[in-house]
């Protein structure tokens, strides 16, 4: 054992189980798994998992776009082989080789993530020639995950594709959420949104998705290209107001919009459409799924197990100290479980980034909370990106215990500089910790899995 003089068995352990954890919750978002447990055929029926049955009768189209649609194809041709007539997905450039591969019989084409390009246009038309003119006896599957909204599209009439990009570049910077970006892309689209699924009708939809978007609002993930949509030119338009973006708007899409306030452009497709009657929208895998995984396996493991939260938000370094005084907690007084424990939470939090140094939530996110747990016995917390990157790293996030702090000190390493710099990466680069997955090639958010081992975690 490494360290042995600076950390006890019992916090050994628990760093070990929290990330046999985490790796659990990213094994359960796989993609290509994901599909392959959700849908099944029997005879000329496609089943899924909550027994809806849909009968394929004629063609079977798969489209889709999104950084984790590659695997999901794969999972669905392993499941439907050549029942499926064909189809066409979108994935970013440096995927579009290793997925195409894998595929037999869905073509795959690349497109850029996260500003939308002209690339992505010829993504989003390639994608809806191929659903258009479809009878009701065909079926399109359609896979959808976080990137899709960059990945594909079909702009409405008369929007330049490089002032949408470029406004949406402004919206993320300036600090919207995916909701609010999502709401202005939708109305700008005649993809997003639901149209994707008036293009299909009348064949049948059957769309899976993996969410990665915190609360797992469907109408968002990817821009719900097959998701009747909940909101109006009027929310788009407060949406540019908010944040101040209605005078440097380019003039294609004022005008689509103020076209949209009037009445003049056509509304997104709303709930009640019929295009939506023969739509089946599913989530696979998500933040909540992958927590419920865990929490099952940390049972069978032995251990009182809560799940706190799935809708994780804020500065990544406050957030840090609740979770330690939480675990601080549960070997107090045994609240909210008592020990074996282990503590689940999910989300996605941020950083106000202010200095020089290299990192991402998750590592910064440990590194607080291995501040907080100085000197704190029989603890451990990891926190990890189920994307396998934690910011501009290579490392998916970090895993401390009480005694990180001290190991820093006797590597003369100031864990609070670290973190005042922004330096998580470089602070776990020195004092160990880094989880490192490779690139997953899904995503469902972050995990925190805090262990609070009994006395003796062997007896
Ligand atoms: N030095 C740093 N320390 C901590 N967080 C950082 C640092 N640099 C960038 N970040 C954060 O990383 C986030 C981007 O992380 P990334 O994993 O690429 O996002 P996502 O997976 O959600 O697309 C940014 O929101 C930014 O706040
Ligand atoms: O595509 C999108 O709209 C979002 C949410 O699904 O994903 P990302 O944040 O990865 O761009
Ligand atoms: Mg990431």
């Amino acid at each position: 054992m490494k360290h042995r003089s600076l950390v006890s068995e019992a916090s050994e352990h628990a760093r070990m189980v929290a990330v046999t954890l985490a790796l659990e919750g990213v094994a359960v978002a796989d993609p290509a798994k994901a599909v392959e447990n959700y849908v099944r055929l029997e005879g000329d029926e496609l089943v899924l998992r909550d027994g809806t049955r849909v009968g394929l009768r004629g063609r079977v189209i798969v489209v889709g776009a999104g950084k984790a649609t590659g695997g999901m194809a794969v999972g669905i041709e392993k499941v439907l082989g050549d029942r499926i007539s064909g189809g066409v997905i979108s994935v970013p450039e440096d995927l579009v080789e290793s997925v195409s591969k894998q595929l037999s019989r869905i073509q795959v084409v690349g497109a850029t993530h996260p500003r939308a390009s002209r690339k992505s246009v010829e993504a989003g038309e390639r994608i809806v020639s191929t659903v258009r003119g479809l009878r009701e006896e065909d079926t399109v599957i359609a896979l959808f995950s976080g990137g899709g909204s960059a990945l594909a599209e079909l702009p409405a009439e008369g929007v330049d594709i490089e002032e949408l990009g470029e406004l949406s570049v402004k919206l993320m910077k300036a600090g919207a959420d995916i909701v609010e970006l999502n709401t202005v892309r939708k109305h700008l689209s005649r993809f997003k949104g639901g149209w994707l699924a008036k293009h299909a009708y009348p064949a049948a939809v059957v769309a899976l998705l993996i969410s990665d978007v915190v609360g797992d609002r469907m109408d968002t993930i990817a821009s719900g290209p097959t998701v009747p949509d909940p909101t109006t030119y009027q929310d788009a338009v407060a949406v540019i107001r908010k944040y101040r973006l209605e005078d440097s708007l380019p003039q294609s899409i004022r005008r689509i919009l103020e076209d949209g306030l009037k009445g003049l452009a056509p509304e997104t497709p709303k709930p009640g459409d019929p295009a939506f009657s023969r739509v089946h929208n599913r989530i696979i895998a998500s933040n909540t799924l992958s927590l419920n995984a865990m929490a099952e396996k940390a049972k069978a493991m032995g251990y009182n197990t809560v799940i706190l939260t799935s809708l994780l938000e804020g500065e990544a370094r406050e957030v840090a100290k609740v979770l330690a005084a939480i675990a601080k907690e549960v070997l107090k007084t045994g609240n909210p479980v008592s020990p074996p424990a282990v503590i689940l939470a999910g989300g996605e939090t941020t950083v106000t980034v202010k200095g020089k140094g290299l990192g991402g939530r998750n590592q910064e996110l440990a590194l607080s909370a291995a501040i907080a747990l100085k000197g704190v016995d029989r603890v451990a917390l990891v926190s990890i990106g189920s994307d396998g990157r934690d910011g501009p790293t290579d490392v998916a996030g970090a895993v401390v215990d009480g005694y990180t702090y001290q190991r820093a000190l006797a590597k003369g390493v100031r864990p609070e500089e670290y973190l005042e710099n922004n330096d998580s990466y470089n602070f776990f680069r020195v004092v160990g910790g880094h989880v490192k997955t490779g690139y997953t090639g899904t995503n469902v958010n972050d995990f925190v899995v805090i262990v609070v081992e009994k006395e003796n975690p062997w007896e």
